[in-house]
């Protein structure tokens, strides 16, 4: 039976003038290997506490006794130090010498990863392989196959989910976008560096020296002198020449040119709108199977996000818009169309071609900021595991590159070709779970973001978010949430709380869309009136399937903008035991 251990009136402890100030009340509070980021915002959290309304109630409940400091260890639980002190040794030994004495080792993969589905994944067997081996969230790039071969898709993912007791895989509809394509050719043609070739607005071309495109504006777009990249740089053309129907190239570095490849022009992204016909129809068909994600390609602007929320409001599809950062022009507008939206995707793909290809690591790490900063979802895309395509093992650059996404605190990392066309799809998505895992050993626990959570800076949710992140940190246990609308489980995901996060949720979409969220194992669950009996199940829950063991300690959090079980205007933190 779930046990709690430990009440305390945090705010009390902070406010009461008897127990000394306010900062050496909070120095008391760190263990002392806290990094010195956490103690930086110090200042920060002082001051909000300082502001904490008199009608709001922060509690930490203890039974056994009701102690009038609140201390890192209390005396009864002195003889678990020195277990304490073999789990710090154990993750010296991976490493890692500055998480908290109080942390335990990270078992659970925390940053997620979306599997891109085609070919090589897109049967009954293979889904549930991949989802057994790790993926997330299943993309369904809408530039390729047709909407009765995605049905299939979505199908089996739902079908997946319907039989899985401990497991959930969100859907992500990417779009198509505004594409500029090279036409069909009879079979591949081989092209040397520095012969003409000629790319044509004209329909049905495909010879050996030119191609049709796929876009009436192309040679208006386009001047003498751009440079033209095939499939994001595997081949480049320069523009010699334009006439009003086509446009002649000197062929930089040439290769194969094979049908329908992806046309770039370096620093200019083409004048179509950002969804197209195409795209609208696509949409559709995503509300009608209630997808959870769209990925919405070549966003320039925020107008689009809204125009597009707009609409998914009118059907009433609660379906969550990442805007895809690939397009040259999007850059300037980063900062509003990632406020518009509810998360971004590093595209590099589209974003090495439009743009030059040394500026995707300084932008990937900048829209990973601006995301975390903000509190929105982030996903690292393209290329990650590319030699997976054809080989068993990865190279150790793509090793790194996973790493470091993970280290910049992408919530997820993302297959394209390695899952949809890939001869090993299921050891790409080992090498990127094991990778992931390994690396987040090493991320100190307790370390705080700068500028996180300015987003909610004026709700007390994000109070507790923060406290109940430094509560488990210290601690060293998970961290269980209920939630009705995703909010407050999304909300501690972006304080990246050391522990996992048990998300609950009474609403199986919800549930879903939690899977895309770093550090969330979202749980569905029915609640009953009563909180207690809710409160025990889900911890008999999380015990039965083997998430904690009996005896463990976790922190219980009842903060966000939906209330259950409390009123608007009281938010609680418990540790139990289970
Ligand atoms: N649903 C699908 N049906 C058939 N082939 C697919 C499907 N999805 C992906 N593929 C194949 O897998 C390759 C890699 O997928 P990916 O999603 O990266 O597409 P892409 O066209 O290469 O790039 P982009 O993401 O810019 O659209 C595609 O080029 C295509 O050959
Ligand atoms: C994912 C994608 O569309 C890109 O990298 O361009």
């Amino acid at each position: 039976m779930a046990q709690v251990v430990a009440t305390r009136s945090i705010q009390s402890s902070f406010m009461s003038s008897r127990s000394g100030s306010v900062q050496e009340r909070a120095e008391k509070l760190k263990p002392p290997s806290f990094a010195s980021r956490v103690m930086e915002r110090q200042a920060m959290t002082t001051k909000k506490l300082t502001v904490v309304r008199r009608s709001t109630r922060i509690t930490a409940k203890r039974s056994v006794r009701v102690e009038p400091e609140v201390i890192p260890v209390s005396p009864e639980d002195l003889p678990k130090r020195e277990e304490k002190f073999q789990q710090l040794q154990r993750l010296q030994q991976l490493g890692d010498t500055s998480v908290s004495m109080w942390s335990t080792p990270t078992v659970r993969r925390k940053t997620k990863i979306v599997c891109t589905i085609g070919p090589s994944t897109n049967t009954k067997e293979m889904i549930w392989k991949l989802a057994e081996a790790g993926m997330n969230v299943a993309r369904m790039n809408m530039s390729h196959g047709d909407h009765a071969s995605h049905q299939k898709v979505i199908d089996l993912v739902k079908e997946y989910n319907a039989q899985s007791k401990d497991n959930v895989i969100s859907i992500m509809l990417d779009t198509k976008g505004p594409e500029v394509r090279s036409g069909d050719l009879p079979q591949p043609i081989n092209l040397e560096s520095g012969q003409e070739f000629t790319f044509t607005i004209r329909r049905g071309v495909g010879t050996t020296d030119s191609v049709s495109v796929n876009y009436d504006d192309f040679v208006n777009d386009v001047e003498a002198g751009d440079m033209l990249l095939v499939d994001g740089g595997m081949m480049s053309f320069l523009v010699k020449s334009k006439t009003e129907d086509s446009v002649k190239c000197e062929v930089v570095d040439g290769g194969e040119l094979k049908s329908r490849r992806h046309l770039n022009v370096r620093g200019k992204s083409a004048t179509l709108p950002s969804i197209t016909e195409k795209d609208w129809d696509d949409i559709k068909f995503g509300v009608d199977n209630q997808v959870d994600f769209y990925a919405v390609s070549f966003v320039k602007d925020a107008q689009v996000v809204h125009e597009l929320k707009n609409y998914l409001k009118s059907c009433n599809a609660d379906i969550h818009v990442i805007v895809k950062i690939e397009s040259a022009d999007s850059i300037p507008n980063l900062h509003s169309i990632i406020t518009a939206s509810d998360g971004a995707m590093v595209a590099r793909g589209d974003l090495g071609a439009e743009l030059p290809i040394e500026e995707v690591p300084l932008l990937q790490e900048e829209i990973i900021r601006i995301c975390r900063s903000m509190g929105k979802a982030v996903i690292v895309a393209t290329n990650m595991l590319e030699s997976m395509i054809v080989h068993p093992t990865p190279t150790r650059a793509e090793v790194s590159d996973i790493a470091i996404a993970v280290r910049e605190g992408a919530d997820a990392v993302m297959l394209s070709g390695e899952t949809a066309h890939g001869k090993f799809p299921l050891k790409a998505v080992k090498v990127m779970h094991t990778v992931s895992l390994r690396t987040e050993a090493t991320i100190p626990g307790g370390t705080m973001p700068p500028n996180l959570g300015q987003a909610f800076k004026n709700h007390m949710s994000e109070m507790f978010a923060y406290h109940a992140t430094m509560m488990s940190n210290t601690l060293g246990t998970s961290i269980v949430v209920f939630t009705k609308t995703g909010f407050m489980a999304i909300l501690l995901s972006h304080y990246r709380p050391s522990g996992t996060i048990f998300a609950f949720t009474n609403d199986k979409t919800i549930q879903q869309r939690l899977s895309l969220y770093q550090g969330v194992c979202p749980i569905y669950m029915q609640f009953s009136d009563d909180a207690e009996e809710t409160f025990e199940n889900a911890l008999g829950l999380l015990q039965k399937q083997g998430m904690v063991k009996e005896g463990e300690e976790v922190a219980l959090v009842q903060s966000g903008r939906q209330p259950i079980w409390r009123f608007q205007s009281t938010h609680n933190i418990q540790v139990r035991k289970v």
